[in-house]
């Protein structure tokens, strides 16, 4: 059993019921054939045996219809693991890696197939030393099988001598509340809460971990943390490139399906609940949940959406075959939240997320009210960025007095930029941070179903507008591939309190480009 530990490293009373699996562990990835399973899974797997944080003797199966070998499993599996400079030590890390994985083929809907699973996964398990084997199952599948495949793992491949079985489940998690609820309680007549991990990975990126400690461990920082310092909050993500390749796919959800709900909210949450009493899962979830019931579901006036078209020698989003030619699905939105608690009461919460946009960012931006007029006029607001990508960092605009024998403000930042201050860090990938806490069995940085539940509260009825299921749909406004978005949005911001700081601001030299 494992203690929950103080980010200080001593040990609070607080304990917590899970087992980290340290051996006898065979991670199962189902969809082993597709596209997130060749970029992110087997690659975040790669990362953690490399640096040895999976357990001893781990087995790693790929699970999919279509029948390869092993070496072409082998060859997919580690098509995306860089090894740039062809370093023999990397090379040999990665035959290892091919030599602990196997590959089965099967159907999703047949419990035979499973059961031919099931004599692969006892096969392996017969040479480990106990008989206490634990199996971990990563769903890398469409939703459409998330529920045959609960049901047949559990029937046919749940170790029941004592090991611990989990389930790691990727979105989406519905398409709005019923649905959502519908799969929820189909899953869970297989698999119990505390067996369920439920990813949504912006909660492994290492800046939106770092928003607890940034808020809790920083006097300064919480002081300010509310409605009396803060004037609005933004959280924006931004894409350089359009739905090539998944506009079948994307036109079923929208952007709003796609990042809103699930990522900037989750963003949300952490920003903007309270103080949770230890950093014991339920004690985090309970803080992310009661914030989240404070947010009314977000009205049609607090909308903006948009839809990329051809520019710059680049299609437009209808141009897409895959696209049906009159779609009016939104690849950019802007909605914004309100959250009725003491704390946030009238602070406008901006979520803002855009395909074909002019570059690749997400960020965190949290802009503090004017200060009292007087002996300052018209000076730039405080705000503090948190770039949670690319190039990780956090900075503080403020104003300073203008070096020089005479006395007048300038904005500025104070800037930690982790490149330049954690040079000898390496910062992990999402999906490594979530695999690892699964194997550790903490829930902190996944999806509990309440959480699901009130997310999807909020944003359903839009999203039912948006599909026209009271009506017309609403048709998104244009913008260009590779702008900054629909040139309504200016207003947009600016109409929830957002003010531009003046011409002076120079931006940190490390803002981007430059790392
Ligand atoms: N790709 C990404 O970057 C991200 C994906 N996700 C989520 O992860 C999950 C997997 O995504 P991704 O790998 O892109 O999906 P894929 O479309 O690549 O599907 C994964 C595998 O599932 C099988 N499959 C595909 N379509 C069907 C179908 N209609 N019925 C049965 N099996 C099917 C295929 O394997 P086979 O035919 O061999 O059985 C395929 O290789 C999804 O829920 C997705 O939303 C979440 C975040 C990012
Ligand atoms: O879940 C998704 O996230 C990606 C963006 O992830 P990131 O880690 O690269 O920021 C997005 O491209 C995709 O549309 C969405 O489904």
């Amino acid at each position: 059993m494992t203690r929950a530990r103080s980010l200080s490293g001593t040990i609070p009373s607080m304990e917590t019921t899970h087992d980290e699996l340290k051996d006898n562990t065979i991670i199962v990835v189902l969809g082993a054939s597709g596209d997130l399973a060749k970029k992110k899974t087997l690659p975040a797997l790669f990362g953690l045996y490399r640096q040895g944080f999976l357990p001893r003797d781990v087995k790693i199966v790929g699970y999919a219809r279509t029948k390869m070998d092993r070496d072409e499993f082998h060859k997919r599996a580690t098509s995306y693991i860089k090894n740039p400079d062809n370093d023999p030590e990397i090379a040999t890390s990665i035959q290892h890696f091919k030599d602990l994985s196997t590959y089965i083929s099967g159907s999703y809907e047949d419990g035979a197939a499973f059961d031919t699973l099931n004599e692969h996964l006892e096969e392996i398990e017969s040479h480990y030393q106990s008989k206490e084997c634990n199996r971990i199952f990563y769903f890398a599948l469409p939703p459409s099988v998330f529920v045959p495949v609960a049901k047949n793992l559990k029937e046919h491949c749940y170790v029941t001598k004592g090991g611990v079985n989990r389930v790691i489940v990727e979105k989406p998690f519905g398409k709005d509340l019923g649905s959502a609820r519908e799969l929820l309680s189909s899953l869970k007549q297989y698999w119990t809460e505390d067996e369920t991990f439920r990813i949504d990975h912006y909660l492994g990126k290492e800046m939106v971990k770092n928003l607890l400690v940034l808020r809790f461990a920083n006097v300064a920082l919480g002081a300010a943390w509310d409605k009396n310092s803060v004037s609005n909050v933004q959280i924006t993500f931004k894409e350089p490139f359009g739905t090539e390749g998944r506009g079948g796919y994307f036109d079923e959800f929208g952007i709003i399906r796609d990042v809103l709900q699930n990522h900037l909210l989750q963003v949300l949450s952490v920003l903007a609940m309270e103080r949770p009493v230890s950093f014991a899962a339920e004690d985090i979830r309970d803080e992310k949940v009661k914030v989240l019931r404070c947010i009314p579901p977000i009205e049609r006036d607090d909308t903006l959406l948009g839809q990329y078209v051809a520019a710059n020698g680049k299609p437009g989003y209808l141009d897409d075959e895959t696209v049906p030619p009159t779609s009016s699905c939104p690849t950019f939105a802007a909605t914004t939240l309100w959250i009725h608690n003491p704390r946030w009461e009238g602070v406008p919460f901006i979520l803002k997320a855009g395909k074909a946009l002019n570059e690749a960012k997400v960020e965190v931006r949290i802009q503090f009210k004017d200060v009292t007029q007087g002996i300052f006029k018209d000076i730039a607001r405080n705000e503090l960025v948190i770039r949670i990508q690319p190039s990780e960092a956090v900075y503080l605009k403020l104003n300073a007095k203008t070096p020089g024998l005479y006395t007048r403000a300038i904005p500025t930042e104070m800037d930690l930029t982790y490149k330049r201050r954690f040079t000898e860090s390496r910062i992990p990938e999402a999906y490594e941070a979530l695999i690892l806490d699964a194997l550790k069995g903490d829930h902190s940085n996944f999806v509990r179903h309440d959480e699901l539940d009130v997310a999807w509260k909020i944003f359903t009825p839009i999203l039912h507008w948006i599909d026209g299921q009271n009506g017309p749909r609403p048709r998104p406004v244009n913008y260009p591939y590779g702008s900054r978005g629909p040139k309504e949005l200016e207003a947009f911001i600016t109409k929830y309190g957002y003010k531009r700081s003046g011409e002076a601001y120079a931006w940190p030299v490390t803002n981007l480009a430059s790392l």
